[in-house]
């Protein structure tokens, strides 16, 4: 699934309208239809007692879901929305719309908040089809209706010329608490900065009214690239999405004004996005499969041992985080590597031997407390040789000449590299622009606030667009990046990014991070390509997290060692 930004979007509204003939009103039709239909399961779900979408076809995390007309479990197409039809023959029949049709239509009346533009087109004719269901709508128009033009001006006055009742804020009467839901058609993508006059009124208004929101393509007042929300922004319940996700829905606190989101077709083929160029995507098992090319079956080999699934070299921990080096280590075992050997510094030795009898231990150094050394740089050089792949970071902690220790280990050694932790504070020290010699990978792990060191900005600016730092940071740096927190997004130097939403809020807890740098080494040592190793890691971690978190009474107490046992 695409993710795009406003941009990005208009370019495929021309590119629809223009090439390929399909005239604008059409696909207006098209997302009025498709918001009327989830305004009516909606309404269903409420008359059942349930408020979240149907499950075929979603990505769901901690409450966040992103619904797509595609079933990810058969890969046929369905439709949302729709009700079903008794499949079974029964001589000739003739079924209802069935999509726009509800039982209960006498008991709804919704408010539709139109603004100037198109998204206040979209509503227009979601209108007229929740009109056609039997629902009762009230138009309020937060600007003088004259002043719509375009496809929008035709949809209010087919609206009129079908004698919806309609209100001029701040002309008319208006009481929000008259009404069963509001769908918010106020802004979308053609919204720039905070919601200003009539159109903040009637946010602020339809927030606090307690009702039922779906909004129309974004919610008003979110900012559709980046996720930041304005003051105000409307807190929905459902967003139905058209034609591609934008990358605002994804990212917090936009995610959380969304609600459930649904991406719903209006007729702009997807083959255009990728002929525009767009390389954004969330993180699906589709997206893992035909994208990625990974093997989601994990299909291992009969005739296989454990020299067939590579080897991963964990350098990590210290005396008073050996915990974070285990975690790591033991995680990449779970992932399916065939070995592990765990570096640490030589004074641990006795603390952690018994730990987790399947690892093999290397002890280095000879620092009295149980810190890394410079020293330890060649130990771990020659180490690396027989192993496939190195994660260095967890448990780290700082010590003398750590800066030429990991360029050491940067230049010279022959694997590809995780990089998590205090590595990456090392790291965010250095020009490493200027390193020499790196032909494996390098995929840095960072959490905001590594990010924010990396990056040299604040942690409030890297949490303001991820996908757009991610995605500048790999680019600049030739690194994969992965920046973790809720929605994890994986770049790559060449300009791809992932979104996850796999995970759990539960998953906020200390080692959560070292567990993630061990799954992605263990992937990497097993064959996986870079940037598969980080977005199937990164998937793998966040749904561990998930049934982690359901395995407990509250998922509050969920700790980094569950998500390990749940790989
Ligand atoms: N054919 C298509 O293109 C398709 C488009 N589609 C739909 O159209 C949406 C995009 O439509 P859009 O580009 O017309 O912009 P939209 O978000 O409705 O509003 C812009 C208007 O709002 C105003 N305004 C702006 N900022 C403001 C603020 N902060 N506070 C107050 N007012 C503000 C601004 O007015 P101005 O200030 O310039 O007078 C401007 O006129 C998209 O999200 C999707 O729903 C789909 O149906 C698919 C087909
Ligand atoms: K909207």
């Amino acid at each position: 699934m695409y993710l795009v930004t406003a941009q990005q979007m208009r370019e495929l509204d021309r590119e629809t309208i223009e090439r390929l003939g399909i005239p604008a009103i059409a696909l207006m039709e098209n997302a009025g239809r498709a918001i009327a239909e989830e305004i009516i399961a909606l309404c269903r779900r409420r008359g059942r007692g349930s408020a979240a979408p149907a499950s075929a076809g979603s990505y769901e995390a901690g409450g966040y879901s992103v619904v797509g007309e595609y079933s990810i479990a058969d890969g046929h197409a369905k439709a949302s929305g729709s009700g079903g039809v008794d499949a079974a023959w029964k001589g000739f029949m003739v079924s209802d719309d069935v999509a726009l049709t509800l039982d209960s239509a006498a008991a709804e009346h919704w408010l539709i908040l139109v603004g100037k533009g198109n998204n206040g087109g979209d509503g227009l004719a979601a209108a007229r089809y929740l009109s056609e269901a039997g629902v009762a709508v009230t138009l309020v128009y937060a600007v003088p209706p004259e002043s719509l033009t375009g496809e929008a001006a035709l949809q209010r006055d087919a609206a009129a010329a079908m004698g919806l009742s309609a209100v001029v804020y701040g002309r008319d009467r208006l009481d929000f608490a008259e009404c069963s839901g509001i769908l918010d058609a106020l802004l979308g993508t053609g919204a720039a900065g905070a919601p200003r006059g009539a159109y903040a009124e009637l946010i602020a208004a339809a927030n606090s009214s307690g009702k039922a929101i779906v909004s129309a393509d974004i919610p008003s007042g979110l900012n559709a690239d980046t996720g930041e929300t304005h003051e105000p922004c409307i807190h929905a319940s459902v967003t139905v999405c058209l034609a591609f996700l934008k990358r605002g829905l994804l990212q917090y606190p936009g995610a959380a004004a969304a609600g459930h989101v649904v991406v719903r077709s209006i007729g702009i083929p997807a083959s255009l996005a990728r002929e525009a160029g767009v390389t954004t995507y969330l993180l699906t098992p589709e997206v893992l499969r035909t994208r990625l090319d990974v093997d989601l079956s994990r299909c291992r080999s009969p005739e296989g041992h454990k020299g067939t699934y590579g080897h991963v070299l964990v350098a990590a921990g210290t005396m008073p985080m050996s915990g974070a080096g285990l975690l790591s280590a033991r995680a990449a075992l779970r992932s399916g590597c065939g070995l592990v050997t765990w570096a640490l510094p030589q004074k641990l030795l006795p603390f952690v031997i018994g730990a987790a009898p399947e690892l093999m231990l290397a002890a280095v150094g000879s620092s009295p407390d149980g810190s890394w050394e410079a020293g330890t740089a060649a130990e771990l050089l020659k180490l690396s040789v027989e192993r496939d792949v190195m994660a260095v970071g967890p448990g780290l902690g700082r010590f003398t000449g750590d800066n030429d220790w990991l360029r050491r280990l940067w230049e010279e050694t022959a694997c590809p590299l995780v990089i998590d932790a205090d590595a990456l504070n090392i790291l965010a020290e250095q020009d490493y622009s200027s390193w020499n010699n790196r032909r494996q990978p390098v995929i840095l792990t960072p959490h905001p606030g590594e990010m924010a060191r990396l990056a040299g900005l604040s942690t409030a600016e890297v949490q303001h667009d991820r996908i757009g730092l991610a995605l500048a940071y790999a680019q600049e740096h030739g690194v994969i990046l992965v920046l973790k927190g809720a929605h994890t997004v994986i770049a790559t130097p060449e300009g791809q990014a992932y979104v996850n939403t796999t995970g759990h809020p539960g998953m906020g807890t200390g080692g959560a991070g070292d567990v993630l740098t061990g799954v992605i080494s263990g992937l990497l040592a097993q064959g996986l390509k870079a940037v598969q190793a980080a977005a199937f890691g990164v998937y793998l971690h966040g749904l561990a997290g998930e049934r982690a978190a359901y395995r407990r009474h509250n998922p509050a107490s969920l700790i980094a060692g569950d998500i390990i046992e749940e790989l």
